[in-house]
């Protein structure tokens, strides 16, 4: 790889580990960009797309993207924020994954039980920026700092194994993400606030440096979020009495309208419409209970929407 390879290129960049990194190369796969990526190589081109891959830590994404050094990125929302480049990235497109949140933690057991028993005293986070910010505002609420002599929250900051930080007397606290709460439970401590919800977001510079390459962007997006919607959707097909079909189209409007076409039998009609996956067995229940019959649900391997 030398860096004339990548000229005129869109960059994109990508975890190159963690939480993120399966859900992101399942979605370029789904969107169609093909790439090989040679071993320890960071950076590789996309075989049918004027595009190359940069691998990079999710933490670094915001401020590759936010400077312009790469045009394009997957990471998290929390990471956008702690690395204070909110108003230098746009999130394009919430992807539905890496959902979690972060939240305050404490011993279970101990005696802290609320955010306010806990300011003043010490915390241990790899969010320094976000719980610095968000202890700042309990410390001020409770006048701890300012005028006189009482001490604000002390924020310490750790790379990783923050769920660590109590049981080994470094922290009276954390501030971690929390997913199915294995982790936190697992390090003896419970949640006593939320500081922030996050998921993966697709973003591009706020001021892009290659602006010939929003087209590009746009195609990708456009790519990505149908991959999205095909997750997230499946189609629901059936027929029914077309006396019964105002309220089948209640039950299943579709995200524009469903298609109603007409059987070989008098009065009946077959629909079928785009519905959110999570709520496909309610559908159905709902429609047997009209009078729907041969009721059939589809996955979908892509859509445009
Ligand atoms: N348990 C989780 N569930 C869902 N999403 C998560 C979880 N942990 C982290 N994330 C999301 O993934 C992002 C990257 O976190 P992760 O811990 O995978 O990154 P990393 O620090 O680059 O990897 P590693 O911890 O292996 O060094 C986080 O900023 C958050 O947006
Ligand atoms: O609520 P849970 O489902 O248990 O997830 C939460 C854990 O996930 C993340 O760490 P990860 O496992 O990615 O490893 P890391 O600590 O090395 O970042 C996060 O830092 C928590 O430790």
């Amino acid at each position: 790889m030398n860096a004339e390879s990548l000229d005129g290129r869109l960059l994109f960049a990508i975890p190159k580990k963690g939480r993120l990194y399966d859900k992101c190369i399942s979605l370029l796969a789904g969107a169609d960009i093909k790439f090989r990526r040679h071993h320890r190589l960071d950076v590789c081109v996309a075989l049918n797309h004027n595009v190359a891959l940069v691998f990079l830590p999710a933490s670094d994404i915001p401020s590759f993207v936010g400077k312009g050094n790469v045009d394009l990125g997957i990471t998290g929302h929390d990471v956008i924020l702690e690395a204070q480049m909110q108003d230098h990235v746009t999130e394009i497109l919430r992807l539905g994954f890496g959902k979690c949140a972060l939240q305050v933690q404490v011993p279970e057991h101990g005696d802290i039980k609320t955010v306010d028993d806990l300011a003043g005293k010490r915390v241990v986070t790899s969010f320094e920026v976000l719980s610095g910010e968000y202890f700042k505002g309990v410390d001020q609420r409770l006048g701890l700092i300012g005028e006189g002599e009482k001490q604000g929250t002390k924020i310490e900051y750790v790379g990783g194994s923050v769920e660590a930080a109590c049981a080994l007397g470094l922290a009276d606290g954390i501030v971690d993400l929390v997913e199915s709460g294995d982790t936190m439970r697992a390090a003896g401590l419970h949640a006593i606030a939320t500081v922030l919800q996050t998921e993966a977001v697709l973003i591009r510079s706020t001021t892009p440096k290659h602006p010939h390459l929003s087209p590009l962007v746009e195609l990708i997006t456009k790519r990505i979020a149908g991959v999205i919607a095909a997750e997230a959707y499946v189609v629901i097909q059936y027929n029914i009495d077309r006396d019964k079909l105002p309220e089948a189209k209640t039950i299943t409007p579709g995200r524009r309208a469903p298609t109603v076409s007409p059987l070989e039998e008098n009065n009946w009609v077959a629909v079928s419409a785009m519905v959110v996956k999570k709520k496909a067995a309610e559908t159905m229940d709902e429609l047997v209970r009209i009078g729907a019959q041969d009721i059939m649900v589809f996955n979908l391997d892509n859509c445009r929407v």
